[in-house]
């Protein structure tokens, strides 16, 4: 059977008993084995232009699922049973804690390029505090995966809020996209940032100018209102 999308440009021709497909291919439930990565690798390095049997290239496929491993790590973390560790010997303390400049690792989940920032967490503690190490692990759960970087943002604060309820939890994101520095449009120095505000970073705008000034977003102290 033969189907036709019509793209306004030369017309496509996908053929589903040769491997082109109109519905979502349907995927083995299984992980696919080492094996089954490394040969995705050779097929893209063909594609590329090379050879994947030549001396300095034999190699690669292995590292590249290696180099995989450690980039989508944060599939593997479960990043609210990182927060579920908790002080509550804290003397009342209820002022704002922030992490400031996260350095943030992740991959774009459109191109499978590096997006690379930091992050600045801060929290108004509601009887205990967490470690502080452990909101930068959030941070690395939610980066090493494949991420647009607004749900990134949006799971990092969601996370904080529901395991340490919390008065409020604020998530700045700052970061550049190489699939738009280096490909496509090529805008380098080009910074995206998000941020996901909750509780009283939210709904006091006192709170939320006090964040943004000390993480350097807001010179003017007038325009966080
Ligand atoms: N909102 C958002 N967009 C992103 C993010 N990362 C990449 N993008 C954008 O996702 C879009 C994907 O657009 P497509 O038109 O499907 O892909 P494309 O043809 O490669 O687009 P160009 O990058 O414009 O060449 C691009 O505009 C990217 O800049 C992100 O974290 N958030
Ligand atoms: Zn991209």
């Amino acid at each position: 059977m033969t189907s036709i999308i019509d793209r306004g440009e030369p017309r496509v021709v996908l053929d589903p008993l040769e491997g082109g497909a109109l519905s979502k291919p349907s995927y083995p439930t299984h992980k696919p084995s080492r094996q089954e990565a490394e040969e995705a690798v050779r097929v893209l390095l063909r594609w590329a232009g090379d050879d994947p049997n030549r001396e300095g290239l034999f190699d690669t496929p292995a590292r590249v699922v290696r180099a995989y491993e450690e980039f989508f790590e944060g599939y593997g973390a479960d990043p609210e049973e990182i927060l579920r560790r908790t002080f509550e010997e804290v003397e009342g303390y209820d002022e704002m804690v922030l992490l400031r400049d996260i350095r943030l690792e992740s991959h774009c989940e459109h191109h499978m390029v590096p997006i690379i920032g930091k992050v600045h967490i801060a929290y108004l503690p509601n009887r205990r505090v967490v470690g502080i190490s452990k909101l930068a692990r959030v941070a690395e759960a939610y980066a090493k995966r494949l991420q647009i970087q607004e749900t990134m943002t949006a799971q990092i604060a969601n996370a904080i809020n529901t395991v340490l309820e919390p008065k409020g939890v604020a998530v700045v994101v700052e970061a550049a996209h190489q699939c738009m520095t280096t490909r496509g449009i090529r805008k380098p120095g080009v910074t995206m940032v998000t941020s996901r505000m909750l509780g009283a970073f939210r709904d006091n705008s006192d709170t939320r100018r006090e964040f943004l000034h000390l993480i350097g977003q807001v010179r003017d102290a007038s325009l966080g209102a």
